[in-house]
């Protein structure tokens, strides 16, 4: 894939500030849950409940391959594999839950104020 450097308008690297966010929530998830794809073996009939499935290491090829034209996009698919994860799973499971504290955390982190701090410091 093109080694896509665009710099944005405000002259910060889309890339660059992609990678920064998702290694940030990645770090958030600790016992790995959301490191990989889920599969049926790992959660039967996964496949069949959730269409849109989404992960990490997906959103981290993704972002390599400048699959995400903004970090609004990026924030779609990050808040999409937590709603896999609490669609999927119910409240009482570790996993529903970690999704909905990773979910919280993320939000929080991709909020427009975080977002412009984050451009003030880049740029
Ligand atoms: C990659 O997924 C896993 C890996 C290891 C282990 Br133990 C569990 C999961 C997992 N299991 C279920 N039921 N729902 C999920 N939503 C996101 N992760 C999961």
């Amino acid at each position: 894939p093109r080694s896509c450097t665009l710099k944005g308008s405000d002259g910060v690297i889309l890339k660059q500030m992609l990678n920064y966010l998702v290694k940030n929530l990645q770090n958030k998830d600790v016992n790995g849950f959301f490191a990989f794809p889920v599969t049926d073996t790992i959660a039967p009939g996964y496949s069949s409940i959730i269409l849109h499935p989404m992960d990490f290491s997906t959103m981290t090829a993704k972002i390599e391959s400048c699959e995400y034209a903004n970090v609004m996009e990026f924030k779609k698919d990050f808040i999409l594999m937590c709603n896999n994860a609490m669609t999927y799973n119910r409240p009482e499971t570790i996993y529903y839950k970690e999704a909905k504290r990773l979910l919280h955390l993320g939000i929080r982190q991709l909020s427009k104020e975080k977002l412009l701090h984050l451009k003030k410091t880049q740029s």
